[in-house]
């Protein structure tokens, strides 16, 4: 009949394990866990080595349940036991045998003498003296009581404590550059930015100027391309360009208002105006002019100083206009004084 139940046994497999919360009895398993929970020297102590076994099933049941991992370490631990089969159990086997090297940190009771600290004269005044001292005079009290440190052996030697010190100087004995320094400005009135403002207004705003005139809208006109001020001051500064418009060298001529009226920009003339006692050839600037060639013809063949001046005074004719500069103006008369002056020093010479 032996044999017969090791052949059954064969060929049913191994006999079923009774469950292991069955094994040990109910008053057993209380205390296994008990002592499970009250701490590992007490187990050792007091459980037995086959009951200890026993802990550690019921321990493992007691435990919840480990939460689900995600697939992606399912995955990686699937191919990590199936590659390396020795690796994780040497891990634990290492871990398991080899004595506890891992410098564990303990509490100590730390010698509080060997602390350097302040001596203080008195007896240790509670946080309601300090404070209550330090309302009233916080530099007299903190020099009455607080003494200078001992040096002590290994320690820095403290700095010179200041014995006469006055008490300017004790009340603020962490600035110690401070009775060098002037005075913080006090609360006093506030320096006077805005002198308009008479102090009256706080806005920081900035005062009215002649910002209530309502402003003219722009007149200036788009250039053509390649007639930007840009070009016009690449223009006029090439010495080859000739923008005055009269036979090369010349010199520079008195210009009339009889002549300077003929120079109107029309019937196949250039364009002349006087600005400052100068006359300019601004027949090459039309096209530049920001403000259209009908506005700056308005000045041509008469005098534009004052219609210049009235548009845009900040602009800068004379630089401008330097390369187009065809001579001065001057009256009638003080031509005539000129020319009659030469033809009568011509005359003398054809006499002589
Ligand atoms: C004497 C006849 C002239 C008249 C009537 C005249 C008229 C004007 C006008 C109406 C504007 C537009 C102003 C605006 O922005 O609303 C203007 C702009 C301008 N004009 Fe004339 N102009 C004259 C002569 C000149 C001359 C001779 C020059 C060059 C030397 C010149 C250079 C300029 C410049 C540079 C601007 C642009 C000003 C700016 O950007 O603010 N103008 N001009």
């Amino acid at each position: 009949s032996g044999i017969l139940r090791n052949v059954q046994r064969s060929r049913l497999g191994p006999p079923p394990q009774p469950p292991l919360i069955q094994e040990p009895k109910e008053d057993e398993v209380l205390d296994g866990v008990t002592t499970a929970l009250d701490g590992a020297a007490r187990q050792d102590e007091a459980i037995p080595l086959a009951r200890q076994s026993n802990k550690a099933d019921l321990d493992r049941l007691a435990m919840p349940p480990p939460p689900l991992r995600p697939a992606v370490f399912q995955k990686a631990e699937e191919d990590q036991s199936v590659v390396g089969l020795g690796s994780r159990p040497r891990i634990v086997a290492d871990s398991a045998g080899d004595e506890q090297t891992t410098p564990k940190a303990s509490a100590v009771l730390v010698d509080n003498d060997a602390v350097p600290r302040f001596a203080l004269s008195g007896p240790e005044p509670s946080h309601s003296q300090a404070s209550s001292s330090s309302s009233s005079s916080p530099g007299a009290a903190a020099a009455a009581k607080v003494k200078p440190p001992t040096p002590t052996a290994g320690l820095m030697v403290p700095p010179p404590w200041p014995t006469a010190a006055p008490p300017s100087l004790l009340r603020a004995p962490r600035q110690p550059g401070s009775s060098t320094l002037p005075p913080l400005p006090s609360a006093g009135p506030l320096p006077n930015r805005n002198p308009l403002a008479g102090g009256a207004s706080s806005s920081l705003a900035p005062p009215p100027t002649h910002s209530s005139k309502p402003k003219k809208p722009s007149r200036q006109i788009a250039l053509a391309p390649g007639h930007s001020p840009l070009d016009w001051a690449r223009l006029s500064s090439n010495p080859a360009a000739n923008l005055r418009g009269l036979p090369p060298n010349s010199p520079y001529l008195r210009v009339t208002p009889s002549m300077l009226r003929q120079m109107t920009g029309r019937k196949g003339k250039d364009a002349w105006t006087v600005l400052g006692g100068r006359v300019y050839n601004i027949s090459p600037y039309l096209p530049f002019h920001p403000g259209g060639e009908p506005e700056l013809l308005r000045g041509a063949g008469r005098d534009g100083t004052k219609m210049f001046g009235e548009i845009h005074p900040w602009v800068n004719y004379e630089g401008m206009l330097s390369a187009c500069l065809v001579g001065i103006y001057v009256q009638e008369e003080e031509a005539a004084e000129i020319a009659a002056g030469k033809s009568s020093e011509q005359d003398m010479e054809a006499m002589d």
